[in-house]
């Protein structure tokens, strides 16, 4: 299905595609936009039952997500572009960037895992959200995307992405639940030809750091920086993220 997306910046640009951790939306790069402006043409899109994008019946499989991205880049005729993804939106980048290396000229990855160590904790979270709504899962979730020192600075913050996170689809988020609990790429990343950069938030406890540095390992010559942040990084730290971006995909 073609995602909900807002393709924003000079025409005449290089095209940056922005993808979103699950039970986000496209505000979650709002921090970076007017850095990222000057320099791209920046598609930013919704996943499945995430903002404006409707819902699909599941399970699904990153390779939906990344099909969506490719459905949507043909819609919109761009042949290349560069991808940037926090976490569920990172693992759609490293899918593309392995099956369909012509499509990708750079990629960042950051706070993202090629595979979990176990499948259960997504069909727990799934089942539980089958049952009981995003809602519920909401205000527990959200303590890991954030620091407890930056929570108690920005609570604002901290209960906008619980509202956003709530408003997301049962059914989608719980399908994209099943998505993670598929999820392995390992084998797909010493595939992967785009110059990469791997972003790992130092006090991630939802996409360890380990996991972005078996990444960075898998993917030749990618280049791994670590930030002063939990999961949401480029949202705690915009200032880092951003630097870390434009200097990857902008510097020529
Ligand atoms: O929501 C979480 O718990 C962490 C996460 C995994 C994939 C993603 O996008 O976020």
């Amino acid at each position: 299905m073609r995602p909900h997306h807002e393709l924003t910046g000079p025409p005449d640009a290089p095209v940056l595609v922005l993808g979103n951790a699950l039970g986000t939306t496209t505000t979650l790069w709002d921090a970076q936009l007017p850095a990222l402006l000057p320099h791209f043409r920046v598609l930013r899109y919704d996943h499945r039952g995430h903002g404006g994008t409707p819902s699909l019946p599941g399970p699904y499989r990153v390779d939906d997500l990344a099909d969506d991205v490719l459905e949507l880049l043909d819609a919109l005729g761009l042949a290349r572009v560069s991808y940037a993804g926090v976490s569920l939106g990172a693992m759609v980048g490293m899918w593309l960037a392995g099956h369909a290396p012509e499509r990708v000229d750079r990629l960042v990855l950051c706070c993202t895992s090629a595979a979990y160590p176990s499948a259960q904790p997504w069909h727990d979270r799934a089942a539980t959200v089958r049952a009981t709504g995003t809602a519920s899962i909401a205000p527990t979730v959200v303590t890991r995307w954030f620091t407890p020192t930056y929570a108690t600075r920005h609570p604002e913050v901290v209960r906008a992405y619980e509202a956003g996170l709530s408003t997301v689809d049962d059914e989608a988020y719980a399908s994209c639940c099943d998505a993670l609990a598929a999820l392995d790429l390992r084998s797909v990343l010493p595939a992967i030809e785009a110059p990469t950069v791997v972003v790992s938030g130092e006090h991630d406890l939802a996409t360890p750091p380990d996991h972005q540095r078996l990444i960075a390992d898998s993917i030749p010559g990618a280049v791994l920086h670590t930030v002063e942040a939990a999961h949401l990084a480029n949202v705690e730290a915009p200032d880092a993220v951003t630097g870390i971006l434009l200097d990857h995909l902008a510097a020529r």
